[in-house]
């Protein structure tokens, strides 16, 4: 199966095309308003407006509460919702109350971390692996923290899983090889600076997905 690829946290026009010129199967929306990735509902609407139907929208979210939630997936039109630090019956409480499709992030240093994968089996329709970031930092994600990728071999994943955390155009292909993922994420690996994407970043990162 080909691998597909999520470009995460865009805020601009010229990136989001980029990013759909490119091939990206999803596109990632930041509503943690301490990241500098961090969407308005204008800004949701308006990226929203120019994604076509056919990928998929996804709402990046720190244990959001219910307006937060309503807003963005309104204004950004999500069909599946992004969940770091966030408590297993909660994922499913909202998959329950908005019926979308939900990723649980699994923050990973250690083997140890990937227990937490069986807490979500039940809760989220899918889990996003990305890096733990370390404990002081002010976001659990968008870091460009790579984990051990060994630390995946042999783990029987309990649902449909995406590889993230520090991955960019020179490693993807490398930790594709490795894990066998059939989709990726991305976000500071082609940026420029926190929250500043790169459209030549975007393009090599999808071309090297594509290898
Ligand atoms: O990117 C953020 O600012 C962010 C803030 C709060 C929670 C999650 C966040 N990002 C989540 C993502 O899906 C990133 O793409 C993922 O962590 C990988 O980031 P990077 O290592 O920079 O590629």
């Amino acid at each position: 199966m080909p691998t597909t690829a999520k470009i995460c946290g865009l805020t601009t026009i010229e990136t989001l095309d980029a990013a759909l010129a490119g091939g990206a199967s999803h596109v990632g929306l930041n509503f943690f308003p301490p990241s500098p990735r961090n969407l308005s509902a204008d800004q949701a609407r308006m990226l929203a407006a120019r994604t076509p139907d056919r990928v998929h929208r996804v709402g990046v979210f720190v244990d959001p509460d219910d307006a937060l939630l309503d807003m963005a997936i309104a204004a950004g039109r999500l069909d599946i919702l992004q969940f770091h630090k966030t408590a297993p019956a909660r994922i499913a409480e909202v998959a329950r109350r908005t019926g979308l499709a939900t990723w649980a992030a699994i923050a990973i240093k250690t083997r140890a971390d990937l227990d937490h994968a069986r807490d979500v089996a039940g809760a989220a329709s899918a889990i996003l692996y990305d890096a733990k970031t370390p404990d002081n930092a002010a976001l659990p994600g968008g870091m460009g923290v790579r984990f051990d990728w060994s630390l995946l071999d042999g783990f029987r994943h309990p649902l449909p899983w995406a590889l993230s955390g520090g991955l960019d155009a020179d490693n993807v292909a490398e930790a594709i090889a490795r894990t066998g993922a059939t989709l990726v994420d991305v976000s500071s690996g082609v940026e420029t600076a926190p929250g500043v994407k790169d459209v030549d970043k975007i393009a090599a990162f999808l071309k090297a997905v594509r290898r």
